[in-house]
């Protein structure tokens, strides 16, 4: 099938990729010049495990195309829209300006095929719930023979390209009047064909329920991830372990071990901004009172990263001025190079306003971080980082980081405290190295 994707960051360079693997001729459309010239030479402008290679392949059979040139989408049969929907500045909602945008640019280049079949547009974009029937309302307006599906995303960054090629589920969101649903089920099928024959479940529903699917999906991972992290706060009251609870009650399948991981929070270009415009729209709605606890999700949330911040004053005896901070990991997770809404580039933020002296690494994210702050000391190796170091905070779990070994490092500190900002080491063998470990949730136990 011959595939648009408008918008081409995380998700729709990497959806636009996974097309081209399917086997389908793909164009990906930016409007960032310097981001669309890396991808048309076939090069991740991103670190997305996976991508270069698909990139690679795909640019160089022809089977890919990136553009700024909206002409150049025009014969396609499906348009997925996969722009961004930040968060408004100072507000909770959604910047729905990306969106439609895009719907004008389809509007404006899409041509209809002589096959008799109609042009689709595919939302791929986590939007507000509602944004569909406004959008379906506009293409029926144009009286052209153009119809919408709303197709949410579930990918993780990281995993992005598994994720895409094979998807737990896939939902459609599909137009109340049966014969238009019927179409674009046709087309996505088409589409998604090598998926669903790998037997993926399809939802079918209308769009209110598949965009809310969306940001119920992404709200409840938020709220797992609050809840632990509440429980966190109980444990460090107490002298519990969230680790050895989180392990107790994950083994009830009702609740499973995943997203149980007690730290400093959930960041991210999704999570914080989903469960803000989710609560936004609520209010819209008229039914706020539905996703109050959202409001504490959140606030459960920062308080990790104040939480953070006072354990690093903790374990300097007082003002941060002057004293040497390692901080390892920058992103907002390991494998992404993604710094938006990251807990650690926030905590790292506050320290430094303390008049704390950052070292700072990361294996993906220093040359962005350079640039973005040459004022800061972003030194090539965590050895580097320590060296004279009063507190070593562990922020972002990439392996590298993991898997240190603390005697080793004791050496190069000045003070052997260690922040364990994602409850990733073992207490005991830091401890029994020498170290001072500080752990969320989780205090040195003999069990
Ligand atoms: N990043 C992720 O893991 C996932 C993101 N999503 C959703 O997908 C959407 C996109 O997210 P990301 O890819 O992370 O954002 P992003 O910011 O990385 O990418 C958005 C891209 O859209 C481009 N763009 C903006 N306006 C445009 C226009 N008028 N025409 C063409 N391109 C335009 C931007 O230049 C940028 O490259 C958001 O709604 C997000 O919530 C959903 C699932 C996963
Ligand atoms: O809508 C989106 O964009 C995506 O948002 C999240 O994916 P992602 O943002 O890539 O990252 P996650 O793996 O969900 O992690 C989010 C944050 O939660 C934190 N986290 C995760 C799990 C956990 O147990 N504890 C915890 O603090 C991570 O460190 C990270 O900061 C969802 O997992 C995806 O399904 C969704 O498609």
């Amino acid at each position: 099938m011959r595939i648009s994707v408008i918008g081409c960051g995380y998700l729709g360079a990497v959806h636009a990729a996974c097309m081209a693997e399917l086997g389908h001729d793909v164009v990906g459309l930016d409007v960032d010049e310097a981001k669309v010239r890396k991808l048309s030479q076939g090069v991740a402008p991103f670190h997305e495990p996976g991508l270069p290679e698909l990139l690679a392949r795909h640019v160089a059979s022809g089977r890919l195309r990136f553009t700024t040139d909206p002409t150049q989408i025009a014969d396609a049969q499906i348009h997925f829209i996969g722009v961004g929907t930040p968060q408004l500045q100072g507000r909770l909602g959604a910047d729905m300006t990306y969106v439609h945008q895009a719907v004008d640019t389809i509007l404006e280049h899409a041509v209809a095929p002589q096959d008799g079949r109609p042009v689709l547009v595919a939302g791929k974009s986590t939007v507000p719930v509602g944004t569909a029937e406004g959008i379906a309302a506009r293409l029926a307006e144009s009286g052209r023979d153009i119809i919408l599906a709303w197709n949410p995303e579930f990918l993780r960054e990281g995993y992005a390209v598994g994720d895409t090629l094979t998807p737990d589920r896939i939902v459609y969101g599909l137009c109340e009047d049966r014969a238009v649903g019927n179409r674009a089920k046709e087309l996505l099928d088409e589409c998604y064909a090598t998926q669903l024959a790998a037997d993926t479940p399809l939802i079918l529903a209308n769009y209110p329920t598949a965009e809310l699917v969306k940001v119920a999906a992404n709200s409840f991972l938020a709220t797992k991830i609050s809840f632990i992290n509440a429980m966190a706060e109980l444990c460090d009251a107490t002298g519990g372990d969230v680790t050895r609870l989180a392990e107790a009650i994950g083994h009830d399948d009702r609740i499973g071990r995943k997203f149980l991981q007690a730290g400093i929070g959930f960041g991210g270009g999704c999570l914080p901004k989903d469960i803000r415009a989710f609560m936004a729209r609520a209010g819209e709605l008229g039914v706020d009172e539905a996703l109050t606890f959202l409001r504490e999700v959140d606030t459960i949330n920062l308080r990790r990263r104040d939480h953070a911040v006072n354990l690093a004053e903790e374990a300097v005896g007082g003002r941060l001025v002057g004293k040497k901070i390692a901080v390892l990991g920058i992103t907002f997770k390991p494998d992404t190079d993604d710094l938006r809404d990251s807990p650690a580039l926030d905590i790292a933020g506050r320290l430094w306003a303390r008049g704390a002296e950052l070292a700072i690494v990361d294996p993906a994210a220093s040359h962005t971080l350079r640039e973005r702050r040459p004022d800061l000391n972003v030194p090539e190796t965590v050895e580097e980082a320590v060296t004279g170091a009063d507190v070593v905070m562990l922020l972002t779990p990439w392996r590298e980081y993991v898997r240190l070994d603390p005697s080793s490092l004791i050496s190069l500190v000045n003070s052997p405290n260690v922040i364990d900002g994602r409850n990733v080491l073992d207490p005991h063998e830091w401890a029994d190295a020498g170290w001072t470990y500080y752990g969320m949730g989780r205090g040195v136990s003999a069990w």
